[in-house]
């Protein structure tokens, strides 16, 4: 290449030329983690507008339903991941808990047998369920990423990775009222899941949020956990994106994915409730 051609080249993309700016105090690091929920947590997503607001048929809970089982049903492998490589014994400690939360201990059933007595609430077979067949591809792959991430990634980018929590207590407090308002099948056994994640997620993202703001001891680190929680909120609206395009429109069953019963969008509402809001 002669001189000129040479002065001229475009300089070669380096994957070291960004620049991630100073290191954030805490407030401010904080702030920018609570910004990314605002803006892009499942809350927003159409099908949590739906659902908590009555729009629901029948059938499109028995969807939800089901396929959140495959959200749950990994929440304990991709925490049992973290810790089999947590050397520091207060993270062991602290994250062992989540496990016994899902999976139960004596005294406590557990968050996946809540789940199981919802999915028969709404009119499921529990072994159906607990198959997982019938689940979307797109969640069974966007659920798969976000364990391959908790393995894979560093231990400060995994621990990141579950605080979308901060953003939880919020919409199932909306998820309650919702459905005890509009839902027949609602009543404090069959949300239970719902009422005992209120407790159980404040003490987890009080500790997740101490450690991400201690950890990141650079910029570059406090980048990878914004990135993480950027991540995690994909892989719960990817999961909703699946669920409508699938149940609510254009209506696209995938093969193999669960069909409801005299898939008509039969309605069992509260009297008084929201019509249906299937198109
Ligand atoms: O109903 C929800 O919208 C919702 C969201 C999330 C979340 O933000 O990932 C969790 C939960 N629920 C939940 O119940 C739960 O146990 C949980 C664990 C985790 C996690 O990433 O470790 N997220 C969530």
């Amino acid at each position: 290449m002669n001189a000129i051609a040479e002065a001229t080249r475009p300089p070669k993309p380096s994957s070291r030329s960004f620049d991630p700016g100073e290191f954030l105090d805490a407030e401010t690091f904080e702030s920018r983690l609570r910004r990314i929920g605002a803006e892009r947590y499942h809350n927003l997503h159409p099908f949590h507008k739906l659902l908590h607001s009555g729009g629901c048929s029948h059938a499109q809970v028995q969807a939800w339903v089901l396929n959140r089982f495959y959200y749950q049903s990994r929440i304990p492998l991709k925490d049992a991941s973290l810790l089999s490589r947590a050397e520091d014994l207060d993270l062991r400690r602290e994250w062992r808990q989540r496990i016994e939360d899902h999976d139960g201990h004596a005294g406590n059933e557990g968050g996946i047998e809540r789940w199981f007595v919802l999915a028969e609430a709404v009119g499921l077979d529990r072994d159906y369920v607990a198959s997982t067949e019938g689940i979307l591809p797109a969640t069974k792959f966007a659920v798969e990423a976000y364990v391959r991430f908790v393995r894979e990634k560093s231990l400060l980018e995994a621990v990141a990775s579950s605080l979308t929590e901060l953003f939880a207590p919020k919409i199932h407090e909306e998820r309650i009222a919702g459905l005890l308002e509009h839902y027949d099948f609602a009543n404090d056994r069959t949300i239970a899941y719902f009422t005992n994640r209120l407790n159980e997620a404040p003490k987890d993202v009080k500790f997740g949020l101490a450690y991400v703001i201690r950890e990141a001891r650079t910029r570059e680190q406090q980048e990878q956990v914004m990135a993480a929680l950027r991540f995690k909120t994909d892989v719960l609206w990817a999961q909703l994106d699946a669920l409508y395009h699938a149940y609510v429109a254009p209506g696209h069953i995938p093969p193999g994915a669960f069909v409801p019963d005299g898939h008509s969008g039969e309605v069992h509402h509260r009297v008084g409730a929201v019509a249906d809001a299937k198109p």
